[in-house]
């Protein structure tokens, strides 16, 4: 017993000094040395790390690998830029083992590390590396995002070593979870740091940051690195070291062919089907603006069947969904995923051969991480911008970064035209029609919202030729509020004469057409009942660096366009049911018999002095809950109303059955419709009428008055 305690005693003693030594031999590094390094295992790294790495085939270092992971583990801040693909990843992930070594973590020591990033998809991929690259050790690590089973994750955080995990998401465990504790933390990750820090997200780091102690290490990556002071300094970062790469360069990989196209608005989908066509056994990635434009694209295309599989991606889907798609694009060799900004950055689909944009990205930095989905670690790719002839301005934008872009001619004989098939698709089925008009709205929404106006300018948008291409029959008529009608028939029906302060305007909005908008509302109500799998990375495409937008204070342009004449119908009783019920909305007609509340903006000192914007919209929020309530009371009433109606008229069916009168035919909303199949459809007829003719009315001769009334009667319901 003694014997095997001494033996245990002194394999300790030789761990701890061989840990002792490695330590030493970091702290005393000499940089000199730095470029003659070309593996990890040049480097002084512990045993597990170096059997993951060496398991997960990682055997050469890149240089921002070489550059960043020596000067983190002398535990200095550290802020870390270098192209897309070039492998920040490990630059990482390889400090953050590390750290713990040297420390001597064991699963009982709690939280040491937490590494956060913007998206759940890049939380995802990321927690796969780690766990290729760490299972050599001993620490426990979890991936916390939404979308998963929160109450599962809140039982285990309290036992977990090292979190990747999305913002939102940390912030929830952070407030919720009793078990959650960072105050030993030692190293923060922010990865796509400049998308972190920017304001879409403050509010959440803000607080995160509250909840951390100071005198952790904090590494900060991207291939666009903030250098703002004031994001440096909300971060508490002591004397940060910048390694950079690639600095003198642009941020695109070199092995990135990018060319850019000038396309007419209305010329774009014709433009993507053609490219589409010509490379169907290509891998392609195409970016659009917002998830509405993806559903409608997708859907379009699919029933076209271009020849290439097709695939869509965004935030509204549910997170099994994303997953689902994310694999099976990754796993891929020729196929077309549509997407919003979710999978812009970070995101490492292997072997992507073209990044197609057909909407311009809000930023060079959004452009430089969309490309950067090809070209990765070194490998060959390409990337097609499309900008139409009013966004020829962002152009210089890309040049000022240094980012190498030719112009590209689409060869007009090649290009065909899809837009008579996309208006036939929409005319057959309505919902298509509908999802082309909120496709219509969310885009001349997404340009109202850019911030740079020397690019995105609204009023030059040709909305006519876009509805069409979209195969709509004209622009729906959308509406910016508040704003002066362009006497412009092709320019928007939209009124934007408070473009000038857009932050204002915004949320006066959110207030009115949150009030009008049943949509929104229910959008809200599903989010609460959790139908919505909505997320913060919902918003990426949206949210635009430096402005304070919350998204839930967007305006929602109106949509005055139901799908068909029914949905019309149907959507005029509907506003003028909303009309009748009590409270303070006043409705105006406009000349399509549609119902709209009269907007007035709100005077901004008036605003601030009903107090915080936030604590507004949740009065609002809860208001509208309220009226929800009072308003579900009267349907449940209507549908009562309804099954006893329906009650009556199944009693008086059964009556006249019993009568011996065959009444099916009676009442449609009886028995459920079917339409019939075209063969179903040919012998329909005769046997309805066969029916009829075997199964005659039973007269009996009348014999006195009495019993002539009695038949009168009986045929008069029979008819
Ligand atoms: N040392 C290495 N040897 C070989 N492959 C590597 C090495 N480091 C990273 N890679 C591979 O390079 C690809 C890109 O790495 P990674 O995702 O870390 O890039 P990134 O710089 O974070 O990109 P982005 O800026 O787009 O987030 C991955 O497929 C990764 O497996």
């Amino acid at each position: 017993m003694a014997k095997k305690r001494s033996g245990k005693n002194s394999r300790l003693q030789s761990e701890n000094e061989a840990l002792e030594k490695l330590k030493e031999e970091v702290q005393q590094f000499d940089y000199e040395k730095l470029t003659s390094l070309e593996k990890f295992e040049d480097l002084p790294l512990s045993a597990p790390t170096q059997k993951g790495l060496h398991s997960a085939h990682f055997t050469k270092m890149t240089d921002i690998q070489k550059e960043a992971i020596l000067p983190a583990l002398q535990n200095i801040d550290i802020l870390g830029a270098a192209r897309t693909g070039s492998g920040k990843t490990l630059a990482f992930l390889i400090p953050v083992l590390e750290k713990l070594w040297y420390e001597k973590w064991t699963q009982h020591d709690g939280l040491g590390a937490i590494v956060i990033t913007p998206t759940r998809e890049l939380a995802s991929q990321i927690f796969g590396v780690l766990k290729k690259i760490g299972k050599f050790h001993a620490f426990s690590a979890g991936l916390l995002i939404g979308g998963h089973d929160v109450k599962m994750e809140r039982d285990r955080v309290s036992r977990l070593n090292i979190l990747i995990c999305t913002p939102g998401r940390l912030l929830q465990h952070m407030d919720e979870s009793p078990g959650f504790d960072a105050t030993n933390l030692q190293t923060l990750v922010l990865d796509e740091a400049d998308r972190i820090l920017d304001m879409g997200f403050k509010r959440t780091l803000d607080a995160i940051i509250d909840n951390l102690p100071p005198s952790r290490q904090s590494l900060l990556f991207s291939a666009t690195q903030t250098k703002s002071v004031n994001d440096l300094a909300r971060l508490s970062l002591v004397s940060p070291k910048y390694i950079s790469v690639d600095e003198e360069q642009a941020s695109t990989p070199q092995s990135l062919e990018q060319y850019v196209t000038i396309v007419k608005l209305g010329d774009k989908l014709d433009t993507l089907w053609s490219f589409l066509r010509s490379h169907t056994k290509n891998k392609i990635l195409v970016f659009m603006s917002s998830s509405k434009q993806v559903r409608f694209v997708y859907e379009g295309f699919r029933r076209l069947q271009p020849g290439i599989p097709l695939l869509h991606l965004h935030g509204r889907q549910k997170q099994t969904a994303r997953s689902e798609i994310t694999d099976k694009f990754s796993r891929s060799r020729a196929s077309c995923l549509f997407s919003t900004d979710v999978v812009a950055r970070g995101i490492d689909f292997p072997e992507v051969d073209w990044v197609i944009q057909i909407d311009c990205p809000e930023d060079s930095a959004t452009y430089i991480h969309r490309v950067g989905r090809s070209a990765r670690a070194g490998k060959k790719g390409r990337a097609l911008l499309f900008l139409t002839s009013s966004e020829e301005g962002f152009i210089e934008n890309l040049t000022a970064r240094k980012i190498p872009i030719q112009t590209l001619t689409v060869r007009e004989a090649k290009k065909s035209s899809i837009q008579p098939d996309l208006q036939a698709q929409c005319f057959q089925d309505p919902e298509l029609k509908y999802t082309a008009q909120k496709a219509f709205i969310s885009y001349v929404r997404s340009i109202y919202l850019q911030k740079d106006k020397n690019v995105f300018d609204v009023e030059a948008l040709d909305l006519e030729g876009f509805a069409k291409s979209l195969g709509l029959a004209s622009a729906p008529n959308v509406k910016i509020k508040g704003v002066p009608a362009t006497n412009n028939k092709n320019k928007p029906r939209a009124l934007m004469e408070h473009a000038e302060k857009p932050d204002r305007v915004r949320t006066k909005y959110d207030r009115m057409f949150q009030r009008q908008n049943q949509n929104v509302l229910s959008e809200h109500y599903q989010k609460l009942a959790g139908v919505n799998d909505e997320s913060e990375e919902d918003f990426m495409s949206i949210k635009r660096q430096g402005h304070e937008i919350d998204e839930e204070k967007v305006p929602q342009l109106a949509d005055n366009t139901p799908a068909s004449k029914r949905a019309q119908k149907k959507a005029l009783s509907k506003k003028q049911t909303v009309a009748s019920k009590p409270g303070p909305t006043k409705l105006v007609f406009d000349e399509e018999g549609n119902a709209h509340p009269i907007y007035e903006l709100e005077d901004e000192e008036d605003f601030k002095k009903a107090g915080d914007a936030e604590a507004q919209r949740q009065n609002f929020v809860e208001g509208e809950s309220k009226d929800m309530e009072v308003r579900d009371l009267d349907d449940k009433g209507v549908a009562k109303e309804k099954r006893l109606e329906k009650k009556r008229r199944r009693k008086e069916l059964e009556r006249l059955a019993k009568e011996g009168f065959d009444s099916s035919d009676d009442d449609e909303t009886e028995f459920q419709v079917r339409l019939p199949s075209e063969s179903e459809a040919e012998d329909e007829e005769p046997r309805k009428k066969s029916r009829r003719t075997e199964e005659p009315i039973e007269i009996d001769e009348p014999e006195t008055l009495e019993d002539l009334e009695a038949l009168s009667a009986k045929l008069l319901r029979a008819n």
